[in-house]
């Protein structure tokens, strides 16, 4: 098996767009890594780098610490499986998992032998007999594994492989792509744009926009701290609420966070109100994952919002409901859109720092809102239009919350992310 370490790769094609720019990766051995983020965020490009199908404009590739930058496909020992499954339509299943031992070579015998074994191990012994067009998309995409991984390559690197299928196969097919990867030990590359395909199936996820890894870490960590609000909005279902929050720091007792017309605050106590005092008097965006909102009959102090059902969506297993608390809502925008820097420019601008193209964010619209009354900072009211941002949260079944309602929406005080105005996290270690 293998590790893959790229340094500072860049990719610019003709035409001056930056699909890549200053990328760092590494994947350890064994290790399942899923590259994910919106379309046009150089998902793709990065695999075929890997690959050896496309050449980086700059930088380095090193496979098992060693330059491969220069390599062949061939010579890198890679496998890819594709988004289409790129099977041959003239060869059966047999014909085509087989396909990579006959053109290195190998004597037919030995041939069928590897090719039953690797049948076997994904339940396609009865199928091999079959042409593509006899096969579902889902056997389909099982011989396009087993052609992947009958020449025991060094890496596996998989673009899209569900996502032409139906949802329950989809689920069905992670599972099984998941155990064959786990089982063979080897290392993996596995492109998606699906959030939940990602946080279920990686060892370590990097979340990519514009060029850029924003985050990398293990599902449980980029979920729990996402590094950006770009990385918070595009992990998880429902999307995380985002809202403008005016904060005030009352010294030695607590951090007061206005939203809308309303405040919660955090206990001196808690190590991210230290944190966040540094922002006195100024706006932060917090972000409340629908798990950290609970509606209850009675108000907590400090922690809870009251607001009015918009509209109850059912799911069965469980309603989502819209409230209007009266906030300003922040929007993040998933895929900016490709970078074509002017050509004189180009060297400048690949140094720039990573966290330049981060803080591509706009407020939904709004008023800034009264700030507490005690507050100093200057007032920039009726620059921007008021508009009341809906919150989703999690409702039981069968609630009996209705719409029209208002409701006390109370707070997960321990659940909440903080950005700054760049989007970039106000980190404070408390998970
Ligand atoms: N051959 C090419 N010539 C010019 N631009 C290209 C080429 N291939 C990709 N790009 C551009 O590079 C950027 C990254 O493309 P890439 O296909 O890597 O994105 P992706 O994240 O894989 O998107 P998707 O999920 O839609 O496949 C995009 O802006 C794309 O338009």
């Amino acid at each position: 098996m293998a590790t893959i370490g790229l340094r500072s790769i860049s990719k610019v094609f003709p035409g001056g767009s930056i699909a890549l720019d200053q990328v760092d990766l590494d994947v350890a051995d064994g290790e399942l890594m899923v590259l994910v983020g919106p379309s046009g965020c150089g998902k793709s490009t990065l695999l075929r780098i890997i690959a050896g199908l496309e050449e980086p404009t700059s930088g380095t590739l090193y496979l098992d610490d060693t330059d491969a930058t220069n390599l062949t496909p061939q010579q890198r020992q890679v496998a890819m499986v594709f988004q289409n499954f790129a099977l041959y339509p003239h060869m059966t299943a047999a014909g085509n998992i087989g396909f990579p031992l006959r053109a290195s070579g190998l004597p037919p015998d030995e041939r069928d032998e590897l090719v039953v074994e690797s049948a076997a191990a994904l339940g396609l012994q009865e199928l091999l007999g079959r042409w593509p067009n006899q096969m579902s998309g889902g056997q389909r995409q099982r011989v396009a594994m087993g052609r992947a991984l009958v020449r025991d390559p060094q890496l596996l690197l998989l673009d899209e492989p569900l996502s032409n299928l139906d949802s329950g196969l989809r689920s069905e097919l992670r599972a099984e792509i998941s155990s064959t990867i786990r089982s063979s030990g080897i290392t993996t590359v596995y492109v998606t744009h699906d959030q939940t395909e990602a946080l279920t199936l990686a060892d370590r996820i990097a979340v990519m926009r514009g060029g850029c890894i924003e985050d990398i870490g293990t599902p449980g960590r980029v979920y729990d701290k996402p590094a950006t609000m770009f990385v918070a909005s595009f992990l998880g279902t429902p999307r995380i609420n985002l809202l403008e929050a005016w904060v005030w720091n009352t010294v030695d007792s607590h951090v007061s966070l206005r939203i809308g017309e309303q405040t919660i605050a955090l206990p001196w106590q808690d190590p991210r109100a230290r944190q966040l005092a540094h922002y006195h008097g100024e706006r932060v965006v917090v972000g409340i994952r629908a798990e950290a909102l609970l509606s209850a009959a009675e108000p907590v102090a400090d922690c809870t919002l009251r607001g009015q059902v918009q509209y109850l969506e059912h799911h069965g297993h469980e309603s989502l409901a819209f409230v209007d608390i009266g906030a300003v809502g922040i929007e993040v925008d998933l895929a900016p859109p490709p970078r074509t820097p002017p050509a004189t420019k180009l060297k400048q601008f690949r140094q720039r720092p990573l966290t330049a193209m981060r803080g591509v964010w706009k407020r939904v619209s709004g008023t800034k809102p009264e700030e507490p009354e005690t507050t100093q900072a200057t007032s920039t009211a009726g620059r921007h239009q008021k508009r009341k941002a809906g919150l989703v949260m999690r409702l039981p079944p069968r609630t009996n919350v209705t719409r029209g309602s208002t409701i006390n929406v109370v707070i997960r005080r321990e659940l909440l992310h903080f950005f700054d105005s760049r989007g970039d996290r106000i980190d404070t270690g408390f998970r």
